[in-house]
């Protein structure tokens, strides 16, 4: 027998898919065996699988040095203060975590927000927005881009559908303040990109107010290169016990590796030929130049766009529109080679590729600016090169520098190499006034920006040569600096005075001393109590001159953007730094407060919600209806006390001049009557006229004829005045005396009924009237009757 081979086929079980609850519970197990040492790959961390997807996907395979080290205490719910090189991935380092978090609470939509993510600057925000959607493809959250210069109302109606929210501290407090969809009590975790920056005076009381609303009971992440290491800051943040990573900390220099660093000295004068060289020579380059403000932005834009120099240029400052950074932010972005001036906005976090030069044009504020203005470009394992453009008078920064671990070497400028365009700028300024005027803004506004600077040793506005520079920029004659002269009259007053008073100081003591020698007595006491009157003169004279300055003081030139430009006290009272900060203390506008202004009304005896009406020979006219009629009511008008409503009172008030006011009322209703009862007898005259005059050009209306019967004697009694039916013209009005016809009275009393009665009487008519007479003598009385 053949047996035939028989097909068994085997079932394999389904693999059952964990729920999320498992998966979750898994990867929460894992977070405590994490070790960085151990991490090559991102999967190698405990991550949900859509984020594992999204970096995959955007092709992040290995994490980076900061991403190994901060992932898995961020997953453990630490909080932490993370510090690494520019362009060294830090922004993973958050986002990652972030995303965890949601995943492993099941967070969803409709919970609302869970992560708040701030940032200092827009593009900050936008390019950590557009990093997270790629990252996040695969998760169900909802994020929001929250920043200054977009569609408020948008982003008010869209704000309680966020998960996770990347916004800038202005922005943010504005929601907090105005939205009431704005729910952050189940927040779970805060971030703060360049975190220094956000907690730094310039953003000092925005952030505190928003720190206030947050909930206590989160988890916060905060990431620099340049981290915050102030106590007062973590306390702030209410951060205990916060894991410092902090992963070149042990590396030999603070920049990335790739990133050649190099400075210039060069006069203020030369400034400009120097950019305008550098950039012909490079021309097939990436470069990113930073000026301390936005006018010298604009202007060096400006001009230099109209000199066409063979590359494309592009400006970013802050008080640019917004469509128009983005726009920018992004043709950089995508451009081989092209120049872009910027404005510290640009300094901190953004990721251009492929950058390659970095010019700091003007001097950075501190090292740390430095290091985040240079870290535009080598990122992320990339080369990149960056000029320092130094006065010879900011040769001290480079000391700073040197103590942040900043490879910096000098290079010189070559002479050959560097093109003058001077001529050509003033040129181009004679014809062109718009220009020009830009030209002296930004003049003014380097000035202001040196004067503003806290770092005295570094910047110092006396030794700039402000007339040379305003040549260099095309400026015939050098705009006035109104600040910088009445600063440096009052530092030429402030040095006469120190001198006169020593001087005196001296000629006492000396007539002091001389006196005492004459006299043979040794006394301590003349020291002592000259010193006092020394010490207490120079104050007067100081105060007196800070008071002086300070009243003459009204440019309004002074706005400082980075608050923290306050400049310390000290008790050299020949140091400027006292002036300017007296200066800026002044500019300190106050805030006009509601009580201010009533205040104002009060003393200048203004009444509020009142409206005056004047006729023509300018007499103001009473309105009755708003005049106070009552005597207790002018008295509580008149009252001096005018602090608040005393209700029972107010409550009295009304009810006296109610009775005024329903007077008035009675009055104006029967006005109203004795109008409307006037016009229907004109009306009623004016249809008795028409009547009268269109019966007259028609058929002659005969209608008043007496009844024949009743003329010639078949009266019948009856008073009847109105009765038009059939049978009452028989009943109309006779005077019996006279035997004379008259009309009935109310004959025409209104259109109406006088048409339809004198319809009936035609019908009438119609009928032939038996006088009982021949015709001839009808006729005859009729002619009789008409006659009379
Ligand atoms: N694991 C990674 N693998 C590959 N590329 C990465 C990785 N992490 C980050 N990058 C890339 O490195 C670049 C710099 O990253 P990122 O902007 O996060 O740096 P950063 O440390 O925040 O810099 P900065 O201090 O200037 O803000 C980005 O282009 C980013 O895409």
């Amino acid at each position: 027998m053949v047996y035939k081979k028989r097909k068994i086929k085997v079932f394999k079980p389904k693999k059952k898919k964990e729920s999320i609850d498992v998966v979750i519970g898994k990867l929460k197990e894992s977070y405590e065996q994490i070790d960085p040492n151990t991490i090559e790959k991102f999967e190698d961390f405990p991550l949900s699988a859509p984020t594992l997807k999204g970096l995959k996907e955007n092709k992040y395979f290995v994490p980076t040095e900061i991403q190994r080290e901060s992932i898995g205490y961020s997953l453990r719910g630490e909080d932490i203060l993370g510090a690494a090189k520019t362009g060294s991935g830090k922004t993973l380092a958050f986002l990652i975590p972030v995303l965890e978090i949601l995943y492993c609470n099941k967070w969803n939509r409709t919970e609302g927000l869970a992560a708040l993510i701030i940032t200092p600057t827009r593009e900050l925000a936008y390019q950590i927005f557009e990093t997270l959607r790629k990252i996040g493809i695969h998760h169900d959250f909802s994020a929001g881009l929250i920043i200054g210069g977009k569609d408020l109302k948008f982003e008010r109606k869209r704000l309680d559908q966020c998960n996770i929210m990347i916004c800038t501290p202005g922005r943010l407090l504005q929601h907090m303040d105005e939205n009431p969809l704005f729910d952050c009590s189940n927040m779970l975790v805060l971030v703060l990109d360049e975190a220094d920056r956000c907690l730094d005076m310039g953003f000092q009381q925005t952030m505190n107010s928003i720190i206030e609303n947050l909930p206590p009971e989160r988890q916060t992440l905060l990431f620099s290169a340049t981290q915050t290491k102030s106590v007062k800051d973590l306390i702030r943040l209410s951060l205990s016990n916060p894991h410092s990573i902090s992963v070149h900390e042990e590396s030999e220099h603070s920049t990335p590796s790739g990133l050649v660093q190099s400075y210039m000295v060069c006069e203020l004068h030369d400034k400009m030929s120097l950019l305008w060289s550098f950039i012909k020579n490079h021309l097939h380059h990436k470069v990113l130049v930073f000026m301390s403000s936005c006018k010298q932005v604009k202007y060096f834009y400006e001009i230099l766009c109209k000199l066409r120099p063979g590359t494309s240029l592009l400006a970013l400052y802050g008080t640019m529109h917004q469509t128009k950074r983005m726009a920018v932010y992004e043709s950089f972005s995508r451009k081989q080679r092209s120049v872009l001036f910027a404005t510290d906005i640009a300094a901190r976090g953004l990721d251009f590729p492929a950058v390659n030069w970095v010019v700091q044009l003007d001097c950075p504020e501190n090292a740390n600016e430095y290091i985040h203005r240079a870290g535009r470009t080598a990122r992320f394992q990339k080369s990149g090169e960056s000029l320092l453009v130094l006065l010879p008078s900011e040769l001290a920064i480079l000391e700073q520098l040197k103590n942040k671990k900043i490879p910096i070497s000098e290079i010189k400028v070559n002479p050959n190499k560097l093109t003058s365009i001077q001529r050509t700028l003033e040129a181009t300024l004679a014809k062109d006034h718009i220009l020009k005027e830009s030209a002296q803004r930004a003049f003014v506004s380097y000035i202001k920006s040196v004067f503003l600077m806290k770092d005295k040793s570094v910047f110092d506005v006396s030794a700039l040569d402000t007339d040379s520079f305003a040549s260099s920029l095309g400026l015939a004659i050098p705009p006035r600096v109104r600040f910088l002269q009445k600063w440096k009259k009052a530092k030429e007053a402030q040095k006469k005075e120190k001198d006169t008073i020593a001087q005196t100081v001296v000629e006492n003591l000396n007539e002091k001393l001389n006196k005492s020698s004459d006299s043979e007595i040794s006394d301590d006491e003349p020291d002592t109590n000259l010193n006092h009157q020394y010490k207490s003169s120079v104050k007067d004279s100081y105060i007196f001159h800070n008071d002086e300055n300070s009243e003459d003081e009204n440019d309004d030139l002074f706005t400082v953007k980075r608050k923290d430009h306050t400049i310390p006290e000290t008790e050299d009272f020949d140091d400027e730094v006292e002036l300017s900060t007296d200066i800026l203390n002044k500019k300190k506008k106050k805030p006009l407060t509601k009580a201010a202004v009533a205040k104002k009304m009060i003393k200048k005896q203004i009444k509020p919600n009142q409206k005056t009406v004047f006729d023509e020979t300018g007499e103001a006219v009473l309105d009755k209806a708003k005049t106070k009629v009552s005597q207790m009511a002018r008295e509580y008008e008149n009252s001096s006390d005018k602090g608040g409503i005393d209700i029972e009172q107010a409550k009295q008030m009304l009810r006296e001049e109610d009775v005024y006011d329903k007077q008035l009322f009675r009055e104006k209703v029967k006005a109203k009557h004795r109008e409307e009862k006037r016009k229907a007898k004109e009306e009623a005259k004016r249809a008795e006229m028409e009547d009268t005059s269109s019966s007259d050009e028609a058929s002659v209306d005969l209608s008043w004829l007496p009844d024949p019967d009743k003329v010639y004697g078949k009266q019948e009694s009856g008073d009847s005045e109105d009765n038009f039916d059939s049978n009452s013209a028989s009943e109309s009005e006779v005077d019996d005396s006279s035997n004379i016809h008259r009309p009935p009275k109310r004959k025409l009393l209104t259109n109406k009924s006088n048409s339809k009665k004198r319809m009936k009487i035609d019908e009438d008519l119609d009928e032939p009237i038996d006088t009982g007479l021949s015709l001839m003598e009808d006729e005859e009385l009729v002619l009789k009757m008409l006659d009379k």
